[in-house]
């Protein structure tokens, strides 16, 4: 006799039905070494938010070498990534549980602060972790390099005259950054069970720029304009980048920050690493004067990065945390 398992509570929470309209074909490319490069950054950023980088300088054994590392950190004993990493609060080790909201997701993560002190991530200080901690200073050096990179060419395509007017806020020693390790396990299929499962809920990024990489697994799904949830083909030697919240506000809404979340099929493990560039915690979020065409209103109220964060660290996962500061039209 065959006996068919139910799903366990826990799997029913993370079914979700996600609609999609397939593969998103015409994800815009942005070649670094591209004489087109800051006209194609800047409309790939009006019109999706989002965009993939090749050419990007950042060296693939670098990449490769911080996924061996990592995978090996996740491999560990969940009491032992904790006792090296500390549970998320948000800073630390997390599994299933996203922000401090009742948020869920098939996935764990190392979600790190960084920090320009040159010991940033000795906490984790477990003798394992010697080969571990520079590694992901290394891989922040190099992705923030890139980040800078990509918004001084936004700044050059949106014809401002200081090469750093965008840049100059995750340059800044003070920006409020974060690296992000996600690990989303092979999910365990059972009979009567072949649902897709929520990896990580949609949200838009906070920040200014997300600087993302994967492997060669796919998962992740961003919304259209036109409200349309398309699949993003997985590119393991591309960086995808993300426009964030901060960045929507600075341009006064040219640029779009982007909605995505990521839909596990189950059937193998997904690892991503982002980073996600910020502001100054003091910083006053505002549009740039230099971007605000004649007689053109801020669409947003006045507020610093440290109030935007708070209330964005609050909502839950698919909330428009951004809406409470737009001003009424
Ligand atoms: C549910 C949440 C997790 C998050 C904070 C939030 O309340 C909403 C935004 C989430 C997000 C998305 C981008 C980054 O991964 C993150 C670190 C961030 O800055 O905002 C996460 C937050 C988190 O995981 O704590
Ligand atoms: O894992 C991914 O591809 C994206 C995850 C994500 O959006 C996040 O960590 O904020």
């Amino acid at each position: 006799m065959v006996v068919l398992s139910n799903p366990t509570l826990e799997e029913m929470f993370l079914v979700k039905v996600m609609k999609t309209s397939g593969p998103f074909s015409n994800v815009p490319v942005i070649d670094l070494t591209s004489a087109t490069a800051a006209a194609d950054v800047v409309s790939a950023c009006v019109e999706f938010g989002f965009f993939k980088v090749v050419n990007h300088g950042v060296p693939n054994a670098l990449v490769s070498r911080l996924e061996t590392e990592a995978m090996k950190f996740f491999s560990l004993a969940d009491c032992e990534k904790e006792k090296a990493a500390g549970v998320a609060n948000p800073f630390g080790y997390g599994n299933k549980r996203i922000g401090s909201n009742g948020d869920v997701g098939w996935l764990e993560y190392l979600l790190l602060e960084v920090t320009s002190k040159p010991k940033s991530f000795n906490f984790l200080s477990e003798p394992w972790a010697t080969s571990f901690c520079p590694c992901l200073r290394e891989y922040v050096s190099a992705t923030r390099k890139l980040a800078v990179q990509l918004l001084e060419l936004m700044a050059e395509g949106l014809g401002m005259k200081q090469r750093n007017a965008l840049s100059k806020f995750v340059m800044d020693s003070r920006s409020d950054s974060m690296l992000r390790l996600n690990h989303y396990p092979p999910f365990p299929m059972r009979q009567g069970f072949n649902q897709s499962i929520n990896g990580f809920g949609e949200h838009t990024d906070p920040q200014i720029i997300s600087v993302l990489r994967s492997n060669n697994c796919d998962g992740l799904q961003i919304a259209l304009k036109d409200g349309n949830w398309v699949l993003v083909p997985p590119d393991q030697s591309s960086f995808f980048i993300n426009v964030g919240d901060s960045l929507q506000v600075l341009t006064n809404g040219r640029f779009r920050s982007v909605r995505h979340r990521v839909e596990t099929n189950g059937a193998r493990s997904r690892f991503s690493m982002i980073y996600f560039g910020g502001p100054p915690l003091s910083e006053r979020l505002a549009p740039l004067p230099q971007l605000l065409r004649e007689g053109e209103q801020s669409r947003y109220r006045d507020f610093t990065w440290a109030e935007y964060k708070s209330s964005a660290f609050k909502s839950k996962l698919g909330e428009n945390r951004l809406g409470h500061f737009e001003k009424q039209q």
